[in-house]
């Protein structure tokens, strides 16, 4: 679930300002950044006539390595800057390209266009006339490459300060920052790259990686692989599709405490009537629950209220989601205890913690440190967030989990992964990329009925 660094600008600087202090050489670090990202380019646009932007600053020193590395590889090399280079590393880079420099705002435009204006140093929105020619040369070219980040994203939060131009591919140098995985910045490159420059980087914020899932061992039982309760309500086939969600992931044995009708299929799921508050904490009782799941289907009336009461005070290990989090965001008297796995989507997220600021991950990190209990904020860039500062952040989801149920399915998953390892952060990445990878392998406009289907080869992929 570990997947590379998301470094902040600041903490970008820190982290190569510490491999200087401990004698990497400064413009030794730039020739290994354009050689990275050069290699990237060659393999995508071999020897299609390039023109490269150059900005003022460090970004621009990348740009003018990467278009000596493309020009002695026999690629026809233009390049374009936007002033004078200002700081010592790039006017050696400058120098070491030693060719003709072109006006970017006149420059005419080339097969492939590398976007070397700006990186972690932007500060604000490019000048209209820089950000409209940036927009044609990229626009019109076969081939388009930011380096390390599209010119004109805001790199810590993934807004877009000023208008940008979609790329093929975004190089990341060193590490990712949260513009590549935040929206909307994350869509304005089709794919990502990242070249390692070998200098060390804190780790507490990562992209999702895949999960190392394992098998039960030869004494496992239903019980000890993990026992869940997902609590009904009013729409059972939101809580049934948590429940099968949860069995698929791997728990042992799951429960469902119906209201209404009991659902007949698949007969694996444990149906059990419990209406009022006090006939679910009698269920909740049982020391083998591993995970608690209120929210799908519950319902806002009063019943619903206080069954959610009983699982709020039940001591076991809880997921909320939808309209358990709908209630806690309405009722300040209903605490939710820590080590919880909390699922807001955008909305049950802004009512909760709206008078949070900062990117996605500092206001996840934010929430998930005010209750106590891991965060995921669900989205095309869904973060993980724990109260002890760590956040993963997923991407490449589909768009077609945009459909009824698929937040059950989810919220199930996580249900699921807490009964089996005890652990809420660990089991809300596992969920996630379930979730993300049962979707990518059902392809085109599925169901949330499908992604359940499509769970068991998810799971088979990682063990
Ligand atoms: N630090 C290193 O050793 C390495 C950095 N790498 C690359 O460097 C950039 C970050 O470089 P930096 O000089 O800090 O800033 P930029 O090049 O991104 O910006 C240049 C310069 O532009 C000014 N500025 C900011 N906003 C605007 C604007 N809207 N219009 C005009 N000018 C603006 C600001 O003063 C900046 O100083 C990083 O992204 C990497 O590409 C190497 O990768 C590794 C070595
Ligand atoms: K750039």
């Amino acid at each position: 679930m570990d997947g590379p660094p998301i470094l902040t600008a600041m903490q970008m600087r820190a982290a190569e300002q510490a491999a200087f202090d401990a004698g990497t050489d400064p413009y030794a670090l730039m020739e290994k950044a354009g050689a990275g990202a050069a290699e990237i380019i060659w393999r995508t646009g071999h020897r299609r006539d390039t023109l490269v932007l150059c900005g003022p600053g460090n970004n621009g020193g990348d740009g003018f390595v990467i278009a000596r590395l493309l020009r002695d590889r026999g690629v026809t090399v233009r390049v374009a800057a936007l002033g004078e280079s200002r700081t010592a590393s790039a006017q050696r880079a400058r120098v070491a390209w030693d060719g003709p420099v072109e006006d970017m705002l006149i420059a005419a435009g080339a097969g492939q266009v590398v976007d070397a204006l700006f990186g972690t140093g932007l500060t604000r929105g490019l000048e209209a006339p820089v950000a409209a020619r940036l927009c044609e040369l990229v626009e019109g070219a076969t081939l388009s490459h930011a380096v390390d980040l599209p010119s004109g994203v805001g790199g810590d939060d993934g807004a877009l300060l000023s208008d940008v131009p979609r790329y093929g591919i975004c190089v990341a140098l060193g590490a990712f920052k949260p513009a590549h995985l935040l929206y909307p910045a994350a869509g304005q490159a089709g794919r990502l790259a990242l070249v390692d420059l070998g200098i060390s980087l804190p780790g507490t914020v990562r992209r999702l990686g895949s999960p190392a899932l394992t098998m039960p061992g030869p004494d496992a039982h239903k019980y000890n692989r993990g026992l869940v309760v997902v609590i009904g309500g009013g729409m059972a086939g939101a809580s049934q599709l948590a429940a099968v969600a949860a069995a698929r992931s791997g728990a042992g044995a799951v429960r469902r405490l119906a209201i209404g009708g009991m659902v007949a299929e698949p007969h694996a799921i444990i149906q059990r009537r419990a209406e009022q508050g006090d006939a679910v904490a009698r269920e909740l009782e049982d020391e083998r629950i591993g995970a608690v799941l209120a929210g799908p289907g519950l319902g806002l009336d009063q019943e619903a209220g206080g069954r959610l009461t009983a699982a709020l005070g039940s001591g076991r290990p809880l997921v909320l989601d939808a309209d358990a989090l709908t209630w806690a965001a309405k009722d300040a008297a209903l605490s939710v205890p820590g080590g919880s796995i909390l699922t807001p989507h955008e909305g049950e997220f802004q009512r909760l913690f709206g008078d949070l600021r900062g990117s996605k991950v500092d206001r996840a990190l934010a929430a998930a440190l005010r209750v106590g209990s891991v965060v995921v904020y669900k989205g095309p860039d869904t973060v993980i967030a724990a109260p002890d500062g760590r956040a993963r952040v997923a991407s490449g989801g589909s768009t077609w989990l945009s459909t009824a149920g698929t937040g059950d399915v989810l919220a199930g998953l996580a249900a699921g992964r807490l009964a089996v390892t005890g652990d809420p952060f660990r089991a809300a990445c596992e969920a996630v990329w379930l979730h993300g990878e049962a979707a990518r392998r059902s392809g085109a406009a599925f169901i949330a009925d499908d992604l359940l289907r499509a769970l068991p080869a998810a799971i088979a992929a990682r063990l």
